[in-house]
């Protein structure tokens, strides 16, 4: 199944956020949608999933497997949420519930899904926990959120994602708010999620070392539009607008990798290893 966004426009109070923005991503296929704080990539991503605020005003179109999405019912819209398109965003906190155990969020969406007893959620739950490689399954599904580590809550917020086994993959800046270490941990556990199963991915970071960790294609935005669009090696060696131009300087300070540091970088985050990709 593919995605194929044209021109799409967004207006928020009157002001146009969104200009003539167009992708696709094929089935199977791993985007990037990079930019500065406020280009427009988290707009961009709540348009595809029907999230967008109250009263902003779309044009252009969103076709998933050829059908439009922008004036779909909300109905129709939460379906295609929880059947097709997973998404990860950026705060796992502000996804988990904090009052519920992890294993019965992970489970929700399967229960509704599949109409599954307790029991067999529970089951359900802690197998989904072990595909995130959340330590000690059986029991983590009975902890509450606030008693996970970071990345262990943002584990959880991807078995959540998952556990109806989406096409395709929205995750907006998943890995920002986690230590460097532990986004590194994060993307390798996204990346074979999405290998495993075939699925297609739209990847938003303001970070090019990430993007060209896990991204095959960028699609840069600035103040709303797209500037560049390439395979991300081409944006990595040779990019043509300023704008990637600076993302790459940015990014150079912080790509990552076990085994070494770059040349004359003072460490990463303070962790004191990791090396240039
Ligand atoms: N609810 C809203 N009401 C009005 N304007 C908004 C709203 N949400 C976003 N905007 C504006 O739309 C533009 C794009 O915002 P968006 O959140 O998509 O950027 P972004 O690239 O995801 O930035 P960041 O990396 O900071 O999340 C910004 O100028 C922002 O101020």
């Amino acid at each position: 199944m593919s995605l194929a966004v044209r021109d799409l426009t967004i207006d928020l109070g009157g002001r146009r956020v969104l200009d003539g923005v167009s992708f696709d991503v094929p089935d199977g296929a791993r985007i990037g949608l990079i930019g500065e704080s406020g280009s427009g990539k988290s707009l961009t991503a709540l348009a595809i999933l029907g999230l967008l605020p109250e009263g902003a005003e779309t044009g252009g179109s969103i076709r998933w497997d050829g059908r439009e999405l922008l004036g779909l019912p909300d109905r129709e819209l939460a379906r295609l949420r929880g059947d097709d398109i997973g998404i990860v965003f950026q705060e796992p906190r502000t996804a988990l519930n904090p009052i519920r155990t992890v294993g019965r969020q992970i489970a929700e969406s399967i229960r509704i899904h599949e109409g599954l007893s307790k029991r067999e959620a529970r089951e359900r739950a802690v197998a989904e926990a072990a595909r995130v490689a959340l330590p000690d399954p059986e029991h983590i599904v009975a902890r509450y959120p606030h008693q996970l580590s970071g990345g262990q809550r943002q584990r959880v917020a991807i078995a959540m994602a998952l556990a109806c086994r989406p096409r395709l993959l929205i995750a907006d800046e998943p890995t920002t708010a986690l230590d460097v270490t532990i986004q590194a941990e994060i993307l390798d556990l996204l990346l074979s999620l999405v290998d495993d199963d075939g699925m297609s991915l739209v990847f938003i970071t303001h970070d090019l070392a990430v993007l060209s960790q896990i991204a095959t294609d960028g699609v840069v935005l600035e103040h709303g539009r797209v500037v560049e669009q390439a395979a991300v090696p081409t944006l990595l060696t040779s990019p043509v607008s300023p704008v990637t131009q600076g993302l790459l300087r940015d990014a150079t300070a912080t790509l990552w990798r076990p085994g070494g540091l770059p040349d004359g970088a003072p460490g990463v985050g303070g962790q004191g290893q990791g090396g240039p990709v």
